[in-house]
């Protein structure tokens, strides 16, 4: 198969999509690959690499797509990659559709198969493809967190941990999954003092047994939500219903009485995000304040530390890459459930329901969409 690797276009967004040693892995095996020219440039991965591992090197984003039968990247598409994409090609990155109409839109009309890498599940019904990019964010979040809680950033001027005979600030982190889970182990690392809730009481325990009362797990209800964010001076947005729209837990009410230079990390942005004064914002201008908190919503964390993020991605992506460019889109899809549960659009047809329900568009069943293919 023919496998094309744009340079990503989002601001400040520094991931590839294949490294120069997945890119040996394809051709390895028989395929083509093209590279455009730098795309994995800033992260240490030379033009001169990936054609040591076999790829040729072209010279625009428009020549990859245009010569390419899967293309394979990490951020969602932007306007100008929609509009070069074609029937005839797979497309296998991040899309977070639900809460983005134009790009919906827009992979419709184009009439190509889109696989979302954060829609792929395992056998244990996780999400093995978002799994370690929300890692890094969770990871991050405490330190994106830590930097707006100082003066300078219009936080409340609070170092996490405190010092001897001076109280430690409060973490509270919304979602016990992959980022919650990251969250707390940096915040405890900090020495805050750290609360997290979730509605999964297995995760709770889960968490509770291996940090014991250093920690509090709150199930989470409204009261609790409330009671716990209006006395945190960093709240980690970190829920995830898998493939929809993110639930706006924290109300603008709840914001307005918050503390005065608290902040908020909104990791969920990328779903539309959890608090309901949440936009999207860039690594360029990460935050805004409302009501005196500080909002940090990078939608893109990860791009922040690019070549860990690429390395630990493709990790997880190349056995299906491989998959996809061995067998073809459709027969990959028939063979393997997993990665068939990563079909978002199909030759013009919404194939994921969450996706549809959240649009109010027409849902077909990504069994059904593979006859189309
Ligand atoms: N901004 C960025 O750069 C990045 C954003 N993300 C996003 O972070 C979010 C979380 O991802 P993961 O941790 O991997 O998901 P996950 O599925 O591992 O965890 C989500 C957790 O949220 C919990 N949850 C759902 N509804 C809830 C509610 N009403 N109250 C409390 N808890 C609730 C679930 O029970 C689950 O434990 C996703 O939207 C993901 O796309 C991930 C990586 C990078
Ligand atoms: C998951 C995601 O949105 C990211 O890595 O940017
Ligand atoms: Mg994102």
């Amino acid at each position: 198969m023919k496998i094309g690797i744009p340079k990503e276009i989002k601001n400040h967004e520094y991931r590839v999509g294949l490294t120069p040693m997945a890119v040996l892995e394809l051709t390895h095996h028989g395929h083509d690959v093209a590279v455009e020219t730098l795309a994995g440039d800033a992260i240490g991965f030379s033009d001169e690499q990936y054609q040591a591992a076999g790829a040729q090197i072209l010279n625009t984003a428009a020549d990859v797509f245009d010569w390419a039968e899967m293309i394979v990247k990490v951020k969602e598409p932007q306007a100008v990659e929609r509009a070069m994409l074609k029937p005839e090609h797979t497309l296998f990155t991040y899309l977070h559709l639900a809460p983005d109409v134009p790009q919906t839109q827009d992979l419709i009309k184009s009439g190509a198969v889109c696989i979302a890498y954060e829609t792929v599940t395992d056998a244990r019904g996780q999400l093995p493809l978002l799994a370690p990019m929300s890692e890094v964010a969770g990871r991050m979040s405490v330190q994106a967190g830590a930097h707006s809680l100082e003066i300078a950033q219009g936080g409340r001027g609070l170092l996490l941990g405190g010092v001897p005979g001076v109280e430690a600030a409060k973490v509270v982190v919304i979602g016990a999954g992959v980022v919650g889970q990251n969250a707390v182990a940096m915040a405890v690392g900090t020495g805050a003092d750290v609360v997290v809730l979730d509605k999964n009481v297995d995760v709770l325990r889960q968490l509770d047994k291996q940090y014991g009362n250093r920690i509090k797990t709150v199930y989470s209800n409204k009261e609790a939500l409330e009671r716990h964010v209006l006395e945190a001076d960093l709240v980690v947005g970190a829920v995830l219903i898998p493939g929809a729209a993110a639930p706006k837990l924290v109300t603008r009410d709840m914001i307005s009485r918050m503390k005065k230079g608290a902040v908020l990390v909104d990791v969920a942005i990328d779903q539309g995000g959890c608090f309901e004064t949440s936009k999207a914002t860039t690594h360029a201008e990460p935050t805004y304040i409302v009501d005196g908190v500080v909002h940090y919503c990078v939608a893109n964390m990860p791009g922040a530390v690019a070549r860990t993020s690429t390395m630990a991605l493709n990790n997880a992506t190349l056995p299906f890459v491989l998959q996809l460019a061995n067998k073809g889109a459709k027969q990959a899809m028939a063979d393997n459930p997993h990665l068939l549960d990563g079909l978002n659009v199909c030759r013009g047809k919404v194939t994921y329901k969450s996706v549809a329900d959240d649009q109010n568009l027409e849902h077909v069943s990504a069994e059904d969409a593979l006859a189309l293919i």
